[in-house]
């Protein structure tokens, strides 16, 4: 490995982006953050104040071509995702992209076209679940194989709000896309055919469209997933998996497997819910980054490929036209590249403790 820390260029400095920026430079060893780009230049530029070495810009491309760049950061919105992948894979620069890779499974082809002329992996995806204490342990169970076979997975996925922007697409693109790679991660199965359930819509309903949804998801393996996505629940953040399998079930995300002090007082009990991502996969990030930046500095990539990010595309995209169309859709996979062999399942190490 290197020993001069890699030099990093953060793309989009919005609540990710920051988040991102601030564990490069408090928590995680090997990097140092040189350039920061985003739209909004005066939110880059807050954000560079911090450190003298880091530069600011309004455009990802002069981001890149910064002095000390070693490898790019991306956490603009999905949209602006793919220019930015295919000019670091020109450069050569290692890549880690906050998900969804693209929003549309052809820009993802466009992308998976590009590394594969570059000859080696360069890109992870943001998938953090693959780096949460929870899953990886939910993951080592379902690989040790106790269980049996797995049969079904009910999840929950809740969101306290979503911005006015957000559309039910995104349900569907931002949020769901966590479950679709959660399920191909967790049984190394592609997802075939994806329904949208809606119920009658609700009338003070924040999010344009029906909210909560319900989303089944079919593997390969003949399992079934059901996904309810409510994205704007009002009360808290909150990620659940129960796994069913033919000799048991294992569930992660409920809130008395998380520390946590519970009080009673005032004629109640219980403890607290987390209000968002940042804190409920705040570790998960921290182990993320680090094995992305560990990964860079060895000229390697690990973790969620550019094929796990594809696979998610094509995925999501059957799941917005079942959501528009109101019918079972199957989902279009082209054939997977010799150079992504082994990622579909690639294992991060458990935390040690
Ligand atoms: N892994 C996870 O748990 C999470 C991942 N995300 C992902 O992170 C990414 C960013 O999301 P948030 O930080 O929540 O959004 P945000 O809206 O807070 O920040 C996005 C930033 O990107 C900037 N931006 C927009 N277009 C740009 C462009 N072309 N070039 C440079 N900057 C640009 C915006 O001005 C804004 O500052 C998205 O891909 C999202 O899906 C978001 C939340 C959680
Ligand atoms: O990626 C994320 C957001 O973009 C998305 O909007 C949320 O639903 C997810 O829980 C969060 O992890």
């Amino acid at each position: 490995m290197s020993k001069t820390p890699l030099g990093v260029a953060v793309i989009g400095t919005g609540r990710m982006g920051a988040d991102h920026v601030h564990r490069l430079r408090e928590r995680v060893s090997g990097a140092e953050v040189v350039a920061v780009a985003d739209v909004d230049g005066d939110r880059a530029a807050a954000l560079a104040e911090a450190e003298p070495a880091c530069r600011s810009y309004s455009d990802a491309g002069r981001a890149l071509a910064a002095p000390g760049v070693d490898a790019v950061l991306i956490a603009s919105p999905g949209p602006a995702h793919e220019e930015v992948l295919l000019e670091s894979l020109e450069r050569g620069l290692p890549v880690l992209c906050e998900k969804p890779l693209t929003p549309d499974p052809a820009g993802a082809l466009r992308v998976l076209a590009a590394e594969q002329r570059f000859g080696s992996r360069l890109i992870q995806v943001g998938f953090m679940r693959r780096y949460d204490a929870e899953f990886l342990a939910l993951k080592a169970l379902l690989d040790r194989g106790e269980l049996g076979q797995p049969l079904m997975m009910h999840c929950a996925h809740r969101n306290v709000g979503m911005p006015a922007w957000f559309t039910e697409q995104m349900m569907i693109n931002d949020s769901v896309v966590h479950e679709i790679d959660c399920t191909r991660w967790l049984w190394g199965q592609e997802i075939t055919a994806v329904t949208v359930v809606k119920p009658g819509a609700r009338a003070d309903s924040p999010v344009a469209g029906s909210d909560p949804q319900l989303v089944l998801l079919e593997t390969s393996g003949g399992a079934l997933v059901t996904v309810e996505i409510f994205a704007a629940c009002g009360f808290g953040y909150q990620v659940r998996a129960e796994v069913v399998c033919s000799r048991g079930t294992a569930t992660v995300g409920t809130d008395d497997a998380r520390p946590g002090v519970r009080v009673a007082a005032a004629g109640r009990w219980g403890g607290g819910v987390d209000q968002d991502f940042l804190t409920r996969f705040g570790d998960a990030y921290q182990r993320e980054l680090q094995e992305w930046v560990d990964a860079a500095r060895s000229g390697r990539a690990t973790g969620p490929s550019t094929w796990d990010g594809y696979a998610a595309a094509a995925v999501c995209a059957a799941g917005v036209t079942a959501q528009r169309e109101g019918v079972r859709t199957p989902v279009e996979l082209a054939e997977r590249p010799p150079l992504y062999g082994e990622s579909a399942a690639g294992r991060p190490r458990l935390p040690v403790g």
